[in-house]
């Protein structure tokens, strides 16, 4: 294998990566363009996404080979549990969302079915499966909140949702969430690469249909 294990997997996820990260969702943030309705019922749907992906973290923690991976996770535990969860907090807040949206919405079949994979990933999957998923969900949002242009819009909601996405310390943390996979994914038979290449392409494709329910 000459392209590296992530690099790989994602050649194999087109035409989805590219749908995912110039959706037309995205770029109607960029310009603060998303109407309050659907960037309320995106963000509602995302923070249930977040309770997910924060199990997601935890596996990782728990089940990373070496002490130097689970130092970074924390790391990024901490970042999400705190800046990201405020943002979410104050993003309601400006969008005067009920308490029972922010705590137990109806859930739209996309975010069911996210939750399901990161769930049953938290639960089952091995070290370089769990940092499969981990990997496509914050990649791909770099990828889409790098193409944002310099100015970004007044509204915080939709300018702090692109500067989450793509500021130095998210880059690195990607990097490092790439380097990682690369490591104990390089490392893997045939069928075990295989089994995180699926798991690679059933993310973007669920990454896709999460814009496009709020689209
Ligand atoms: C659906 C989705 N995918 C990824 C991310 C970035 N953690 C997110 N907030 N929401």
């Amino acid at each position: 294998m000459v392209a590296s294990f992530s690099d790989w997997m994602r050649e194999r996820s087109e035409p989805d990566w590219t749908q995912v990260i110039a959706h037309p969702f995205t770029d109607s943030v960029f310009y603060g363009a998303v109407p309050d309705n659907l960037m309320r019922s995106y963000l509602v749907q995302d923070y249930q996404f977040l309770d997910a992906f924060v199990a997601l973290l935890g596996a990782a923690l728990a089940r990373a080979d070496q002490y130097a991976s689970r130092l970074r996770i924390a790391g990024s535990i901490a970042v999400v549990t705190s800046d990201e969860n405020t943002y979410f907090q104050r993003a309601f807040d400006a969008l005067d969302v009920p308490d029972e949206d922010r705590t137990e919405p109806a859930l739209d079949p996309a975010t069911v079915a996210f939750r399901d994979l990161m769930f049953d990933t938290a639960e089952r999957g091995s070290y370089p499966e769990v940092l499969t998923v981990l990997t496509v969900a914050e990649w791909t949002y770099l990828e889409w909140a790098s193409r944002a242009p310099q100015t970004l819009p007044e509204s915080f909601v939709h300018a702090e949702w692109v500067s989450l996405h793509n500021s130095s310390e998210f880059r690195a943390w990607v990097d490092w969430l790439r380097s990682d996979l690369d490591r104990v994914g390089g490392e893997l038979d045939e069928r075990d690469q295989a089994r995180c290449l699926r798991l690679f392409q059933q993310a973007t494709h669920l990454e896709q249909e999460f814009f496009d329910t709020h689209w």
